[in-house]
């Protein structure tokens, strides 16, 4: 069995595979200073209510908080006797290589994004992740990560509103009845539901316009199918995307040692 788990700076997320059949998908939040026991009191515990008797053989970290991978691999170590492969470290390749300017360290979920979406739907495509920042990433027409767009997340944008005005509340994200809000909570959804239609759609069109073609916009994380209710923004939504390119990853990988 495969233990494929995504770091993200808000959440981290776990899920099992057998023989690529996802058994089950477990979320806590991020903090560097968990402990490998303490993963694995959450993860034994999850399992027993999921009933699933896990056999983890192998493990895959993608992580965009550089921190949190030491207790990860503590944790894959002591419990599944695994050295665990992880996304960005030179002995962890990619089924193509990025094309980006040299020094530039992507971030791991935008490499994992590019290499599931390409597994699935070939090359040219634009990736949009709705996590903390909400990043474009673009595969060319090999799946190669060729660059991309990072703009703040949807919760960070009202989270910062919140946190530089003083008469500013506290506000969860949903889709407005109109534009035109008439108490501050409407206005503060309206500016950035809308605002965010607007800056998905401009993005998209200008990537297809600046690379001459057109190109599939895969969607996923928590908020996409929010912003799929107004207008055509993404062809398709798949939530398990970043997941499912730990899977394409870490085969790949097992494929070339073989
Ligand atoms: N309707 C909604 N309103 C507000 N938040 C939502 C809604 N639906 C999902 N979410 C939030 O979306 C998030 C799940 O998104 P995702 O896992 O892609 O990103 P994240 O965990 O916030 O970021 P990262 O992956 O960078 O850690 C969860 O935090 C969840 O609370
Ligand atoms: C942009 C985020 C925060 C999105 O999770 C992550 O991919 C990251 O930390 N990236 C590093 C910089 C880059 O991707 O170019
Ligand atoms: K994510």
């Amino acid at each position: 069995m495969l233990l494929a788990i995504d770091c993200g700076n808000t959440n981290t997320v776990f899920s099992i595979y057998d023989e690529g059949r996802a058994l089950c998908t477990m979320r806590t939040s991020t903090h560097h200073a968990r402990t490998a026991d303490a993963y694995f009191t959450w993860f034994s515990t999850l399992l027993n209510h999921h009933q699933i008797k896990p056999d983890i053989t192998d493990v895959i970290i993608s992580s965009t908080v550089p921190r949190v991978v030491f207790n990860l691999r503590v944790f894959s170590d002591q419990y599944f006797n695994c050295r665990p492969m992880v996304v960005g470290k030179p002995d962890c390749l990619l089924p193509a290589a990025p094309r980006v300017d040299q020094g530039t360290i992507v971030g791991p979920d935008r490499l994992v994004n590019t290499s599931g979406a390409f597994d699935r739907h070939g090359g040219n495509l634009i990736v949009v992740d709705f996590g903390t920042a909400t990043t474009f990433d673009v595969a060319g027409h090999d799946g190669a990560y060729v660059g991309g767009v990072i703009a703040p997340g949807v919760n960070l944008s009202l989270e910062a509103l919140h946190m530089a005005a003083a008469a500013l509340p506290h506000v969860d994200i949903t889709k407005p009845q109109r534009v035109v809000g008439t108490n501050t909570v409407a206005c503060m959804q309206s500016g950035v539901f809308w605002g965010y239609v607007g800056l998905v759609k401009e993005i998209c069109a200008r990537i297809k316009a600046e690379r001459d073609q057109n190109m599939k916009i895969i969607a996923t994380g928590g908020l996409a199918p929010l912003f799929a209710q107004t207008e055509d923004l993404f062809d398709v939504i798949e939530d398990d995307l970043t997941m499912h390119g730990l899977t394409v990853i870490h085969k790949y990988n097992k494929d070339k040692a073989e």
